[in-house]
């Protein structure tokens, strides 16, 4: 089985025009991530999306710790620049400086405070902007920027020294699942910053309380591996079993693991022995195509991966985030992942029939059979003299 798309809703392809596109481009699946975009946007996207003829995903937050709304969306910070990073309990839209200081202010969802120390590195936005923890203050930590860049509203907060306990099942979460899910129906409901089993039970149940007066429908269950504790030996079994789907949600497991960045490749190898080994399908996702959001091209690299999650890995799912959801490209990084799909099972197929045709395999025998001969003949001769 070739592998299929999933891509990411959003205003970039949140439209009728798009989404046929994608359906006859190898996209199976819309998915609906519940961290952005108000209820409304997500019952108009998941129509549209059904009635070009893809599955439905909805993505549910988790206990994920995010910066909160900012206005004008976002703000720029410069390397060197001393920012505030303050915990905000309400959901309205922030102001970015602090008058009395005159220095910025990002906004975040969760207190991070009383898990951070001097110098720990707060990750912003899967870690393309990066701080340095200068101070820490009742409800607020004072950073320094790594580097430039944007801030910008419900981008995620990670950090990969400090350990959050956030209740797994966010008043978010339960509102999606109450007010969005028997709505939409979705054939998936993915699950994000799961632990262990408990987890995955303590979510069923809540669909289950959410869907008593619906019969004859209940979503699969994805689970989205992107916590150190996930990948712990039994957890990953129990998870690998529990779920329908397995997710290699290699933005978060990035920065969740340590050291950063470079364990993702020998977890995503791991992670597919093991599905494989359970038989269990499963999504690579995120970043694959990361420099179409901006560029109508891939990267060598991209291509390079996109290759090992199709032909080495054999993912029965590959998965679009930004690149489809807000990115300039959102149809040619379809086609990309389209054409390399169809590429291979071609190039499989021509292989298969040269194998066929061409039985390489009875002229080496042959030659082997000539040479054992020759060799066979000169030992003879050798014996004689
Ligand atoms: N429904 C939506 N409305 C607006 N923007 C969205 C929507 N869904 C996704 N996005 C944007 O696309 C980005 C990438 O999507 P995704 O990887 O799913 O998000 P995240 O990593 O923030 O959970 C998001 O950070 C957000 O900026
Ligand atoms: C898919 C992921 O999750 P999200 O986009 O919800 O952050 C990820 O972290 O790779």
């Amino acid at each position: 089985m070739s592998a299929k798309i999933i891509t990411t809703l959003g205003p970039a392809s949140g439209n009728p025009e798009v989404l046929q596109y994608f359906k006859e481009h190898s996209v199976e699946i819309a998915r609906l991530n519940g961290s952005h975009g108000i209820i409304e946007e997500h019952i108009r996207m998941a129509k549209l999306a059904v009635y070009a003829g893809l599955d439905l995903m909805l993505d549910l937050p988790g206990p994920k710790i995010r910066l909160g709304e900012i206005n004008d969306t976002s703000f720029s910070v410069k390397a060197g620049e001393k920012v505030i990073i303050e915990n905000v309990k309400n959901t309205k839209k922030h102001n970015i400086i602090d008058k009395e200081n005159n220095i910025k202010i990002l906004p975040c969802q969760f207190s991070i405070e009383k898990s951070t120390k001097i110098n720990d590195i707060v990750y912003i936005d899967d870690g393309k902007l990066q701080f340095r923890v200068l101070k820490v203050e009742a409800n607020r930590i004072q950073a320094e920027a790594l580097n430039s860049g944007l801030v910008k509203s419900h981008k995620g907060v990670n950090l990969p020294h400090g350990k959050i306990d956030i209740d797994f099942l966010t008043e978010n979460d339960l509102r999606l699942i109450e007010k969005l899910l028997p709505i939409i129906k979705p054939k998936y409901v993915a699950t994000s910053f799961v632990k262990t089993i408990n987890d995955i039970h303590r979510l069923k149940k809540a669909i289950q309380d959410s869907l008593s007066n619906i019969k004859d429908y209940y979503p699969r269950i994805i689970v989205k591996i992107e916590m150190a504790e996930a990948i712990e030996p039994i957890n990953i079994t129990n998870l690998i079993n529990e779920c329908d789907m397995i997710m290699i949600a290699r933005g978060d497991l990035a920065l969740e693991t340590t050291p950063v960045h470079i364990r993702v490749p020998f977890i995503q190898a791991d992670l597919v022995q093991r599905c494989q080994k359970q038989n269990k399908p499963f999504i690579i996702a995120t970043q694959i195509l990361e420099s179409m959001i901006t560029c109508p091209v891939p990267t060598r690299a991209e291509v390079s991966d996109l290759y090992r999650a199709i032909v080495l890995d054999k993912a029965n799912y590959i998965m679009l985030s930004s690149e489809a959801a807000v990115g300039q490209y959102p149809k040619e990084c379809v086609t990309i992942m389209h054409d390399l799909i169809h590429y291979n099972k071609n190039n499989q197929l021509e292989l298969n029939n040269s194998n066929k045709k061409l039985p390489s395999e009875t002229v080496s025998k042959r030659s082997i059979k000539k040479i054992k001969t020759q060799n066979r003949l000169k030992l003879i001769k050798r014996k004689r003299l």
